[in-house]
C-alpha cells in the first residue's frame, strides 16, 4: 500500500486512466473492463483493475484539482511501476466552436497553479505537454472509431468557480480550447519521472453559454472518451 492508494504490490497494470470523479472510475470498470476488481477504497477514490481486450489496465480516481492529481499520479508511478498514465475527464468549454459532449485532446496545458513556479523557483514558465506518441496514438484511434476528436491546448485551473472570466476571453483568443483542473500537473509529473501521459476531456459545460450537464451525466456517459483512452492505452 502506499499512503493513498490501498493496492498491494502488482494489483494495478502499467496503464491506468484516470477520471477525476472515482464514480467515473467505478462506471468505466463496470462498463468497460473485463473481470475488474476494486484494489482500493482509501478515502473513497476508487481504483480498479482488469483488461480491455486481453490486456490488464486499471482505472484510478484522481479527485479535484492539482494538489489531489499530483498526489496519485506520483504514487501510481512511483510505487506501482504505471507507466501510461491517460487522464478522462470533463472539462467547460472556451472556444466558441465547441458544443456539450464535444471531446477533445490537451496537447498543451496553460496553468494559474503555482505548483511549477514553486517547482522552477519563479524562473522559468515551464511548458506541460502530452506525450506525442500517446497522442497520435489517440488521433489515430479517434479516426477509426468514427469520433471525431479536437486536439489542442486547455487551461488547467486551480479554481473551478473563476472572478476573471475576461481572462477566459483573452485565453480564448489564444486558442485555448478549454479548462479543467488537472493536466498541467499530470504532464509535468509525468514528465518528472519518465512516465506517459495524455489528456482526453469530454464538454460538461460551456463557459460562454451556460450550458451543462448533470452530475450523474458526467459521471456515467462520457463513454467515447473512455474508449479512445482505453484503445490508446493498449496500442
Ligand atoms: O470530471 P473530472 O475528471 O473531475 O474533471 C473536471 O471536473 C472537476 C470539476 O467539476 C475537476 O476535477 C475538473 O478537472
Ligand atoms: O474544471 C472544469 C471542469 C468542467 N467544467 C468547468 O467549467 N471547469
Amino acid at each position: 500500500m502506499s499512503t493513498h492508494i490501498g493496492a498491494k504490490p502488482g494489483e494495478i497494470a502499467e496503464r491506468v486512466l484516470m477520471p477525476g470523479d472515482p464514480l467515473r472510475a467505478k462506471w468505466i470498470a463496470e462498463t468497460y473492463l473485463e473481470d475488474a476488481k476494486c484494489y482500493s477504497s482509501v478515502r473513497g477514490m476508487y481504483g480498479f483493475t482488469g483488461t480491455w481486450s486481453g490486456v490488464p489496465v486499471s482505472v484510478q480516481g484522481s479527485g479535484m484539482g492539482m494538489p489531489s492529481a499530483s498526489i496519485y499520479a506520483h504514487e501510481l508511478i512511483n510505487e506501482y511501476g504505471v507507466r501510461t498514465l491517460i487522464r478522462v475527464g470533463s472539462c467547460g468549454a472556451l472556444s466558441e466552436d465547441l458544443q456539450l459532449r464535444d471531446v477533445l485532446a490537451a496537447n498543451a496545458s496553460s496553468t494559474d497553479s503555482n505548483m511549477n513556479r514553486a517547482r522552477f523557483d519563479g524562473l522559468i514558465d515551464y511548458a506541460p505537454v502530452a506525450d506525442f506518441g500517446l497522442l497520435r496514438t489517440a488521433v489515430e484511434v479517434a479516426e477509426r472509431r468514427g469520433i471525431t476528436m479536437r486536439v489542442g491546448p486547455v487551461l488547467a485551473a486551480d479554481a473551478f468557480y473563476t472572478d476573471r472570466p475576461d481572462l477566459y476571453d483573452t485565453l480564448a483568443q489564444y486558442g485555448v480550447l478549454a479548462v479543467e483542473m488537472e493536466s498541467a500537473a499530470l504532464y509535468t509529473i509525468a514528465a518528472r519521472f519518465k512516465a506517459r501521459a495524455l489528456t482526453v476531456l469530454t464538454v460538461s459545460d460551456h463557459i460562454k453559454t451556460g450550458e451543462r450537464t448533470t452530475s450523474q451525466e458526467r459521471e456515467q456517459t462520457f463513454g467515447q472518451m473512455v474508449e479512445i483512452a482505453l484503445d490508446t492505452a493498449i496500442a
